[in-house]
């Protein structure tokens, strides 16, 4: 996951191959409920690990559940049921930022009985839950509202028990602001019906019915088969009770998929089979599978079977849509950026729940949008998206995220557009909600537009290269590269088999073929961790001393090249920004006086317990690059183009900042 405080996409072209998507959201958090509240264990496979999830898993744990992760999975889980038991009480329950959390646990609870206390993030507490609160109170559960009346944090107040419940009368509840209180109901009031057959009436439209569907087949997996009669009166038959079915696979989320569906679809066309979709089809149990419809109307080609889906270019640009989108809440914000890219203005109605959501979706798409280029209106429960004019109306821009996932997902594509601008996406770690890992599976699918963008940092031995690279790396949350790495590990390679240190062609092969694993901040060389051997003066002396050899070089530009992977890469070496990343558009050569980076070494190894003469480590690194600078491939020197950075008198932080202050200033944003 990117953890960085922004992360700038860069333009992208197309999508092609695989992607395997995590498991639903919803239909996660109301296993995980269903399995607490059932007899026996549940074996959950393909479960999203998020932040909603996560926050479920350590509610019900705290409830007394039996919750254990399978070793080294963290899409599967056993969850051993309550089966009748109380929970334990009192709890103090932190669920984030996850509505399905808040409002099924909130019902469960007070038909369970107990103490309980249960709040959230300050946006959770800002999300309603007051018609809840109001149909359980109606029932006779005991209820408080800690804040705000209609809002969490909530307090379940019956640590003498629940009180005799009245369900003489149909259990009524509104239906028009969201559907997570009706769900949340239907999956607590089986608890109430073992002796007596339980009726919950909708007052007002009912929205969000593809939810309720889910909630329905899945209620019926744990053995509670409810009657709906029409979208108003659901009858849960008396002598109900939950149990396990044993084992239950989450479909992957349908919802996560839509960004998948439009990057297909406005993905420009390259003879590939588009982007195939794994772990749902057009079969899936979840509401947001209409998206594909949706996508189909705009004019996206997108196929599927049971399990599998595939998405490409199909008429462009995209047809302008005016749609009811109230099947598919989530999924219309996806609708809403391919609206970019239509051929008019695109109307998505019906949307007043996006109001309520992790932030006001209305108001923030609007906002954004407007800074791509586009012109948007808003209303109430609507929004009417005109494209910017062609490659010339889009502006390179910094995407506001709220907090919210789905603005983060949302943004990524806006990477699409014709202009090939980069996009820069704020806070993107917001996306842990649902989708941890977006950003890794679209940059792993997806091609740009553009050379993918390279910081090269070259410099003399010990001048705080790879200091500084690695820390731009995690700044931007970029890919490093330390090229200095792969002739250190030729070296070490050589020395194992016995190579001399000037058979060009012996080392070429060894060097073409390095058996070399980046992994976790360690080396390994053959399976071998050579991340120690790797640094040593001596292997760093071998190095430089095979490194004049033209068959080395070549047989390792490819290798370095390769590496320039989305979304974006800093690289440290000699001849980053003159040979191996020409074209880079920042590069800076990193220089100190000789004697401050004979201290720093002399520091460096005597931190790791080796004695050493700093004299002599200056004589050394000042031979070393000597010999660097005056090879006749590649020498050690700085690019015509390269900014000089003398960082004998800076700390590593206004190093970084320095650099950063330079990248910035390239940036449209
Ligand atoms: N600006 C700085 N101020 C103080 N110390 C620094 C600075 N930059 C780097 N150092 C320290 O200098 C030492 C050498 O840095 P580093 O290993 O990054 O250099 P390098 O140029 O990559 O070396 P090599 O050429 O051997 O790969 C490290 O201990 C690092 O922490
Ligand atoms: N791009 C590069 C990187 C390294 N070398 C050679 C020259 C160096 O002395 C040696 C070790 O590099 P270090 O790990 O100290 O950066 O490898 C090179 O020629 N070109």
């Amino acid at each position: 996951m990117f953890t960085t405080e922004f992360l700038d996409v860069p333009a992208l072209r197309a999508v092609q191959g695989r992607v395997r998507l995590p498991g639903s959201k919803s239909i996660s958090n109301r296993v995980l409920l269903l399995a607490a509240l059932s007899e026996g264990a549940t074996r959950v496979r393909g479960l999203l690990d998020s932040d909603d999830t996560r926050v479920m898993l350590q509610a019900l744990a705290q409830m007394g559940c039996g919750v254990r992760r399978a070793d080294g999975r963290a899409d599967e889980v056993l969850i051993e049921g309550l089966g009748g038991r109380a929970p334990a009480s009192p709890t103090r329950l932190f669920l984030g930022n996850a509505g399905t959390a808040m409002r099924p646990l909130t019902a469960a609870l007070a038909l369970l009985g107990g103490e309980h206390e249960l709040s959230g993030v300050a946006r959770m507490h800002e999300r309603p839950i007051g018609d809840l609160v109001a149909a359980l109170r109606r029932l006779g559960c005991r209820i408080e509202e800690l804040g705000q009346p209609g809002f969490p944090p909530l307090r379940i107040a019956e640590a003498a028990g629940v009180p005799p419940l009245a369900l003489d009368a149909p259990v009524r509840v509104r239906g028009d602001v969201s559907s997570q209180f009706l769900t949340a109901l239907l999956l607590a009031l089986p608890l109430a019906a073992r002796e007596r057959e339980v009726t919950v009436q909708v007052e007002g439209e009912l929205i969000s019915r593809p939810y309720i569907h889910i909630t329905l087949a899945l209620l019926e997996r744990f053995g509670v088969a409810v009657q709906r009669q029409g979208w108003e009166r659901f009858v849960i038959p008396e002598g109900s009770r939950y149990q396990s079915p044993g084992e239950v696979l989450v479909e992957a989320d349908a919802s996560s998929a839509s960004y998948f569906i439009a990057a297909g679809a406005l993905s420009a066309p390259e003879g590939g089979e588009g982007l195939v979709i794994e772990g749902l089809g057009l079969d899936a149990v979840q509401g947001d599978i209409r998206f594909v419809e949706a996508a189909r109307l705009m004019g996206a080609d997108v196929q599927g079977g049971s399990g599998w889906l595939r998405a490409r270019r199909g008429a462009w640009p995209l047809k302008a849509v005016d749609l009811d989108c109230n099947h598919i809440p989530d999924a219309a914000m996806t609708l809403a950026m391919m609206a970019l890219y239509a051929d008019g203005p695109s109307t998505l109605r019906n949307i007043a729940s996006w109001r309520v959501k992790e932030t006001d979706r209305i108001a923030a798409m609007t906002a954004e949008l407007r800074k791509l280029g586009a012109a948007v209106e808003e209303g109430a429960d609507f929004i009417r998206i005109t494209p910017p004019a062609l490659a010339g109306g889009w502006r390179a821009a910094s995407i506001c995220t709220y907090d919210d996932h789905r603005m983060a997902m949302c943004a990524s594509l806006a990477a699409f557009n014709p202009a090939a601008l980069p996009v820069r996406v704020q806070d993107p770690k917001c996306v842990a909600k649902t989708f941890p890992d977006y950003f890794e599976t679209l940059f792993a699918a997806a091609r740009p537009a553009r050379a993918v963008p390279v910081i090269c940092i070259d410099g003399p031995t010990a001048s705080g290269k790879g200091t500084l690279a690695a820390a731009l790396a995690a700044r931007l949350g970029w890919h490093y590269l330390d090229s200095g790495a792969l002739y250190r590990a030729t070296a070490l390679a050589a020395r194992q088999a016995g190579v001399a240190l000037d058979d060009e062609a012996a080392l070429a092969r060894l060097a073409a073929a390095l058996p070399l694993r980046f992994e976790a901040g360690r080396v390994w060389l053959d399976g071998r961790d050579v991340s120690e051997a790797l640094r040593s003066e001596q292997t760093g002396m071998d190095a430089s001393a095979l490194a004049p050899l033209p068959a080395v070089r070549a047989a390792l530009l490819n290798l370095q090249r390769g590496m320039a992977r989305l979304p974006g890469l800093v690289a440290d070496g000699r001849d980053m920004g003159t040979v191996v990343f020409a074209d880079a558009p920042l590069k800076v050569f990193l220089t100190a006086s000789a004697e401050t980076r004979a201290e720093r070494r002399y520091k460096q190894l005597a931190a790791k317990g080796i004695s050493a003469n700093i004299a002599r480590l200056r004589d050394d690194l000042q031979a070393r690059d000597a010999r660097d600078a005056s090879r006749a491939a590649a020498p050690l020197k700085a690019a015509q183009d390269a900014l000089a950075l003398d960082n004998s008198c800076l700390s590593i932080e206004q190093s970084v900042q320095q650099v950063l202050d330079w990248w910035q200033d390239r940036q449209p944003f």
